[in-house]
C-alpha cells in the first residue's frame, strides 16, 4: 500500500517493483539528507545572527556614544579642519585600510575596554527594553539626526562645506554598518579619530585663542573689550597758564644789575632830574624791567594802549626791598603829569595804614612840582576831613581834588558809597600793592565796587572820550570807540602763582615779572619739562639767615646776649603776641604794636630810624612792606607759622641791595618742621647758630629784674582793660 502510494506520489509506473523500490529509497534518502543539511544550515545561521547581534549591540552603543561625543566636538573639529587639513584626507585612510577578520577582533577588544562600563550597561538596558529592531531604528535615527543637525548648521554657514561632506560620508558608513565587513574598520578608525581629534581640538583651541589675541592687538579696527590690564594710565599734570609758566625773569642780584636812569627808554628828563635829586642814579633790576613796560602802554596816547588796544595788566613778584614802590611811582607820575583836568586817574590800594602812608610819601616826593595832587585816605583823619580832601563843590558841580589816591580798601569803599561827587570814572591805573595779602581781603568785595565805580555811566559823558563801557570780548565793535582803559598793576614779594586765586582779580592778558626761578621738573612720561607748581619764594640777595636751637627760658637771655655782648644796633625783634613784646619793656627798647595809636607808632618808627632805640619789639604789624632804613638785624623771637610771614619779617633788613642778618629762635620740637617748611618753599638753607650757656649765665640776674617789672606792666594793662 505504501509502495502504491509512493508510486502514485512519484508518478512513475515501473514494471519491476524491486527496482522501483530501490530507486524510491535512494530518492527518499537524498531528500532526507538535503533536509538535514538545510536544517543544519539554518541552525548555524541562527547562531551566527544571534552572535553578531550581541556584538552589534555593544558596537552600536559605542558607536552612538562616540557619535554623540563626536557631535559635541564637531564644531571644534570643523574649525580645526578648516585651518589644518581637509576632511577627505582624514577619511580616506579609514575607507581604504580595511583590516582582516583577525585584525578586526583585535581592534574590537581594546575598544570595548575603553568604553565606560556604566554607559555600556545603560545603553544595553535601553536596547533590551526596546528590542533589536527598535534599537537599529533608533541608531539610524540618531545618526541621521546628527547628520541633519550638521547639515542644517552647514546650510547656515556655507564656508563649512567640507565638514558636511565628511558627515555625509559618515552617515553612509553608518548606513552600511549592517554589513560587518565595512562597519568594523570604519568604527576603529573613527574611534581613534575621535581621540586624536579631541587632542587636536585642544591644540586648536589654544591656537585660536592666541590667534585671536594677536588679531585684536595688531588689528586697530577691533576694540578688545575688557582688556584693561595692559593700558598705561596717563597722569594728569597741573598746567599753568602761559603767562605764569613763562614769565619775564627779573634779576635777584641788585648790586651787579644796576641800570642807569638814562638808559631807560621813554623816561622824561623831568623825572630823571627828580630821581637824581633823590639820589637815585641807577635803577634796580625790577625797576629797569617794569617801568618801560608800564610806559609802553601809554606810548601812543593816554586813551588806549599800544596799537589802539586795551593794555596788558602787569604782575610783579620781586624780593622784599628790591624797589617795587619806585617801579610804579615813576611811570604813573610821568604819564599823569600831562593831564589837563584833575580827576582820580591812579588808585593805589594797600593793606595797612602804615604802608599807605609810606607809599603816599614816595608819590609826594616825585609829584612835587608837577601840579599832580596826591591824597591819602587810610583812616588817619576823620571821614569828613578825608571827604574834604577828595572833592569840592563848585558852581558847575563837583570837582576832584586828587589825581593820585593812596588808600586802604575799607576806607575806599566807604568813600565810593558815601562821598558825594567822588568818582572813579577817569581811573587809568589801579595799583594793588602787597597783592597776595589783598587777595585775602577780597571777601570784603572792595574790587568789584571799584570796578563798577570806574565803569559807572553818567549822562553827561555820553558821546565824549570819557564814556566808558565795561570791557567785553575784544571785537571790532567793542573797540570801535576810543575809551580810557583801566590797567591793573600788581606788586608783591610773595605773589601767589596760584591761577585760581589770581583769577579773582580779573586780570586782562597779564604779563608777569618775577625773580622766582622755579626749578623745572622733568616729566618721566614724555621726557618734557614742566614748571614746578609748588609756591617758591625768594629772599634778598644780601641776607644771611640762621636759626638758634633753644628752650623757652633761654630766649630772653639770648636776646640780651645779642644786644649787650655782640652790641647789635637797630635790632627789629618779632614776637607773635603783644604780651611777648612786653618782656623787654624794662630795657632800652620800644614796642611797636596795634596797642599804640597811629601817632605813637609814627614817633616810635622815627626814633628807631634815628638810632635812638636799640631794639624795636614788634608784632607782625610792621612785618609787611615797612621800609625802616638801617635795620641791621631781624630776630624772630617767636618763630613765624607761615613761610610768607617769615619772608616779610626778615625782609625788613638787607633792603635795597644792602646786607643784613636774620636769626630765628627755635624750640627743639619746632626745629624739624621748620626746616622742612623752608626747604619746601625753596628758601636757601638756614645755618645753625649755637649760643653757649656760659655766655648767657651773666644775664640771669638782670633778666629776673626785668621779669618783676613785666609783672607790674601786665597788671596795669589788665586794670586799664577793665576800666
Ligand atoms: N633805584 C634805587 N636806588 C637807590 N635806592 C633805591 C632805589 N629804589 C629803591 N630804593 C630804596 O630801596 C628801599 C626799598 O625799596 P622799596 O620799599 O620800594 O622795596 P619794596 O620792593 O617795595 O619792598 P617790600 O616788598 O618790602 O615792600 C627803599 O628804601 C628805597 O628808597
Amino acid at each position: 500500500m505504501s509502495l502504491f502510494v509512493i508510486n502514485r506520489y512519484l508518478g512513475d509506473e515501473v514494471d519491476s517493483t524491486e527496482d522501483r523500490a530501490k530507486a524510491l529509497l535512494e530518492k527518499l534518502r537524498q531528500q532526507a539528507k538535503d533536509r538535514q543539511s538545510q536544517l543544519k544550515c539554518k541552525e548555524q545561521n541562527v547562531k551566527e545572527v544571534s552572535k553578531s547581534y550581541s556584538e552589534e549591540v555593544v558596537e552600536d552603543t559605542v558607536e552612538i556614544k562616540n557619535h554623540s561625543e563626536e557631535k559635541k566636538k564637531k564644531p571644534k573639529k570643523r574649525k580645526k579642519n578648516l585651518s589644518d587639513e581637509t576632511p577627505t584626507e582624514m577619511e580616506k585612510p579609514s575607507l581604504d585600510a580595511e583590516p582582516e577578520e583577525g585584525e578586526e577582533l583585535k581592534a574590537k577588544k581594546p575598544r570595548k575596554k575603553k568604553i565606560n562600563k556604566e554607559q555600556q550597561e545603560k545603553s544595553i538596558g535601553i536596547e533590551a527594553q526596546e528590542g533589536p529592531n527598535k534599537k537599529v531604528h533608533k541608531k539610524e535615527s540618531t545618526i541621521s539626526a546628527s547628520s541633519e543637525s550638521v547639515q542644517s548648521e552647514d546650510a547656515k554657514a556655507p564656508q563649512k562645506k567640507k565638514p558636511k561632506q565628511r558627515d555625509e560620508d559618515f552617515s553612509k558608513e553608518s548606513g552600511d554598518s549592517t554589513n560587518g565587513d565595512t562597519k568594523v574598520p570604519l568604527k576603529k578608525n573613527n574611534g581613534t579619530e575621535v581621540e586624536e581629534s579631541s587632542a587636536q581640538t585642544e591644540e586648536a583651541k589654544v591656537d585660536q585663542k592666541s590667534q585671536r589675541k594677536q588679531n585684536s592687538s595688531t588689528d586697530p579696527n577691533f576694540l578688545l573689550l575688557g582688556g584693561f590690564e595692559a593700558k598705561p594710565v596717563q597722569k594728569v599734570l597741573p598746567v599753568l597758564p602761559q603767562w605764569l609758566a613763562k614769565p619775564n625773569l627779573v634779576q635777584k642780584d641788585i648790586k651787579h644789575n644796576l641800570v642807569s636812569v638814562h638808559d631807560i627808554p621813554g623816561l622824561d628828563p623831568y623825572i630823571i632830574k627828580k630821581l637824581e635829586a633823590n639820589k637815585v642814579k641807577t635803577f634796580f633790576p625790577v625797576q629797569a624791567d617794569v617801568i618801560p613796560a608800564i610806559l609802553d602802554s601809554c606810548a601812543h596816547g593816554f586813551l588806549v594802549g599800544r596799537g589802539g588796544y586795551r593794555p596788558n595788566d602787569i604782575c610783579v613778584s620781586a624780593p622784599t626791598g628790591s624797589g617795587k614802590t619806585l617801579a610804579f611811582v615813576v611811570p604813573i607820575v610821568q604819564v599823569l603829569t600831562k593831564r589837563v583836568v584833575c580827576e582820580v586817574r591812579a588808585l593805589v590800594v594797600l593793606p595797612t595804614k602804615e604802608l599807605a602812608q609810606q607809599v603816599c610819601k614816595v608819590f609826594n616826593v616825585y609829584a612835587d612840582g608837577t601840579g599832580l595832587k596826591v591824597v591819602l585816605i587810610a583812616g588817619h583823619k576823620s571821614f569828613a576831613k578825608e571827604q574834604e580832601t577828595l572833592v569840592t563843590k563848585k558852581i558847575f558841580g563837583f570837582c576832584s581834588l586828587a589825581d593820585i589816591l593812596v588808600c586802604t580798601p575799607g576806607r575806599l569803599v566807604d568813600h565810593i558809597q558815601k562821598t558825594e561827587g567822588f568818582t572813579l570814572r577817569h581811573l587809568r591805573y589801579l595799583v594793588i600793592d602787597e597783592a597776595d595779602r589783598m587777595i585775602d581781603t577780597m571777601s570784603q568785595d572792595w574790587l568789584p565796587q571799584v570796578i563798577s565805580a570806574a565803569y559807572k555811566a553818567e549822562p553827561r559823558d555820553h558821546g565824549t572820550l570819557f564814556a566808558r563801557k565795561m570791557p567785553g570780548v575784544p571785537t571790532a565793535a567793542n573797540y570801535g570807540q576810543l575809551q580810557l582803559p583801566l590797567q591793573k598793576l600788581l606788586f608783591s614779594a610773595t605773589l601767589t602763582h596760584n591761577p585760581e586765586k589770581l583769577q579773582k582779580l580779573g586780570l586782562y592778558q597779564p604779563r608777569l615779572f618775577t625773580s622766582i626761578y622755579k626749578q623745572l621738573k622733568s616729566d618721566p612720561t614724555d621726557g618734557q619739562t614742566q614748571p614746578a607748581t609748588s609756591e617758591n619764594f625768594s629772599l634778598p640777595q644780601g641776607l644771611t639767615h640762621y636759626y638758634i636751637p633753644c628752650n623757652l627760658n633761654s630766649k630772653p637771655l639770648i636776646l640780651l646776649h645779642f644786644l649787650l655782648t655782640l652790641r647789635f644796633s637797630r635790632v627789629l625783634c618779632f614776637t607773635n603776641s603783644k604780651e611777648s613784646s612786653h618782656r623787654f619793656g624794662g630795657i632800652s627798647v620800644a614796642e611797636f604794636s596795634s596797642r599804640l595809636s597811629p601817632g605813637e607808632r609814627k614817633k616810635t618808627l622815627k626814633e628807631f630810624e634815628q638810632g635812638k632805640l636799640q631794639l624795636l619789639i614788634s608784632t607782625d604789624a610792621t612785618a609787611r612792606g615797612i621800609d625802616v632804613t638801617g635795620v641791621k638785624c631781624v630776630i624772630n623771637y617767636d618763630a613765624p607759622q607761615y613761610i610768607r610771614v617769615y619772608v616779610h619779617r626778615v625782609g625788613r633788613t638787607a633792603r635795597g641791595g644792602t646786607t643784613g642778618l636774620a636769626f630765628t629762635m627755635l624750640l627743639r620740637i619746632q626745629e624739624q618742621r621748620y626746616l622742612n617748611m623752608m626747604r619746601e618753599a625753596g628758601v636757601p638753607k638756614l645755618q645753625k647758630q649755637l649760643v653757649m650757656s656760659e655766655s648767657l649765665r651773666q644775664f640771669e640776674q638782670r633778666y629776673e629784674e626785668v621779669l618783676s617789672q613785666l609783672q607790674r606792666v601786665v597788671k596795669q594793662e589788665r586794670a586799664q582793660k577793665r576800666c
